[in-house]
């Protein structure tokens, strides 16, 4: 048998093939693994019927009921998944059907997103990778004003669906998001509770603001979902179906991927044979970075979705027993072929410290015109996935593909699920907790403190040029921080005059 027959996890009814000829796990590795394998299936097996899969919160993980509710472990768990389905279907249905209109236009023709990491990365992937026929879909992923306002100003605001998602109903970048839109529509005179919609825990601060404001609609996030595993709970869904994408179809395509990867055959099971290339491929140490190269536009996205999914599950300083291990795989990647004139003369020929996953996507629309005699743009497109892919392992450099047949609400349903499942089984190979992030609290707590005290330079800002010592002296503060808020201060009040000296530490600040 050829490697590559042998290397193929292949699932013909869903469509979707692995190829790890270019990262062979023979035998001998599989029996090494068989302790950890054992043990991942095992973990698998119990957070998949309710365990406490995130210890440190003390919560159950589960994103895989909600492609299959019957597999929640109560009836109220199951509940909590059914209702809130049929209540988004219906509320899409009900938007794009016309029978909930905006106050002030006929029928709402866009939806703006206002959400970050978790809570805007998956309603992204799918507004660009699935198209659909709904509202035309825009985003608020961040606190930069001016990245905000470009969005802002080109909506058309009497027929826009805003639609907050925060699942701690806390997040501060979400928030400014909400509060710039909202101060946005009153400038413009149209009135935003009745065209918002919250999709948050209940009772945090985005539900109550929702609430007492009197907004369209609210829809509840269970705390069992994990913000970066939550593009099939309601986070993923009330975006798509506003959209127009089959939501069924999604869910499908992860019910479907969930059980082929099920079964504890590790030669069967492309979620396993995944994480344990990851395994092979980094010496279980994230020794190697993963770069992801989906040859399909659609799937631009992709690689920033599963940064998220990957780094911020498995990026972990404690393991399970509380050993400092640093984990971790760091992940990028943009689009073939485009990254071959980027990035892929460094993977080539440069440091070898990566593998590589290519997407292939088989079907190639448009695929008309011949650019050459007898090759089309889709020909060229898999001729430089094949070139590159040879070319790599003729230097030594690792790589996996994953081949669908094209992209669709089901096959994006099985990308995500079977990534979904290789971060499960590859926290429990390394044994760490993939569900919480407590390093993300580390930058939040050390921004509040810099807001604090620039709140503090500002107020303490005189007529008279100070340097950054001076003004730390008087407010008891650390220098470097000081100068920052000064000069931050200084780039967006005109009325502040920032004098640049030779060395940094002589600059002056003053209010002119
Ligand atoms: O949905 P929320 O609570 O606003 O959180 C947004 C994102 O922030 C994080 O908590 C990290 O800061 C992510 O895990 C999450 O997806």
């Amino acid at each position: 048998m050829s490697l590559y027959a042998q290397q193929l996890v292949r699932y013909p009814e869903l469509g979707i093939s692995l190829d790890f000829s270019k990262l062979p796990l023979d035998d001998a590795f599989l029996s090494s693994m068989q302790g950890r394998i054992d043990r991942a299936f095992a973990d698998m097996k119990a957070l998949e019927s309710g365990a406490i899969a995130n210890p440190d919160e003390k919560r159950m993980v589960g994103h895989y009921w909600l492609r299959n509710s019957a597999l929640a472990p109560t009836p109220e768990l199951k509940a909590a998944i059914d209702g809130p389905l049929a209540d988004v279907k219906a509320f899409g249905r009900d938007v794009l059907d016309g029978k909930i209109t905006p106050p002030r236009a006929e029928q709402y023709s866009a939806a703006l997103v206002i959400g970050i990491g978790g809570s805007a990365l998956g309603p992204e992937l799918v507004a660009d990778a699935i198209p659909a026929a709904g509202l035309d879909m825009f985003f608020l992923d961040n606190t930069d004003p001016d990245g905000m306002y470009k969005v802002l100003e080109s909506l058309p605001l009497e027929e826009t669906l805003v639609v907050v998602i925060s699942k701690s109903g806390g997040t501060p970048e979400t928030r400014n998001g909400m509060l710039v839109a909202q101060d946005f529509f009153k400038k413009n005179g149209v009135e935003f509770a009745p065209q918002a919609v919250a999709v948050t825990g209940v009772g945090s601060k985005l539900d109550k603001t929702a609430e007492a404001e009197g907004w369209l609609k609210r829809f509840p996030m269970e705390d069992w979902v994990g913000g970066r595993t939550s593009v099939m709970s309601v986070v993923g869904l009330v975006p798509a179906v506003l959209q127009g994408v089959d939501v069924d179809e999604l869910l499908e395509g992860a019910r479907l991927m969930d059980e082929k990867t099920r079964q504890d055959c590790v030669k069967c099971n492309a979620a396993m044979k995944l994480a344990l290339a990851w395994y092979k491929a980094t010496n279980g140490k994230g020794e190697k970075d993963m770069v992801v190269l989906p040859y399909k536009d659609a799937l631009v996205l992709f690689s920033k979705y599963l940064q998220q999914l990957i780094m911020e599950s498995l990026g972990k300083r404690l393991d399970l027993d509380g050993n400092e291990v640093c984990q971790g795989i760091s992940v990028y990647g943009n689009k073939g072929s485009t990254d071959q004139h980027a990035y892929v003369q460094q993977l080539r020929d440069g440091v070898n410290n990566f593998f590589a996953t290519f997407i292939e996507v088989r079907e190639c629309s448009a695929d008309a015109v011949e650019v050459e005699a007898g090759a089309t743009c889709g020909d060229f497109l898999q001729g430089f996935l094949r070139g590159t892919r040879q070319a790599l392992a003729e230097s030594g450099r690792s790589s996996i593909t994953i081949s669908i047949p094209e992209v669709n609400a089901k096959t994006l349903g099985m990308l995500i699920a079977l990534f979904e499942r290789a971060v499960s089984f590859y926290a429990s190979l390394v044994n760490i907790n993939a569900y919480h992030q407590p390093g993300v609290e580390a930058g939040k707590k050390a921004a509040g403190t810099f807001l604090a005290l620039l709140g503090k330079v500002r107020a303490a800002l005189g007529s008279t040029p100070e340097t950054a010592a001076q003004v730390a002296a008087r407010l008891d503060a650390d220098q470097e921080a000081v100068y920052h808020c000064l000069v931050h201060i200084a780039s967006s009040d005109s009325s502040v005059k920032w004098v640049q000296a030779a060395c940094a530490d002589e600059d002056t600040f003053c209010k002119a």
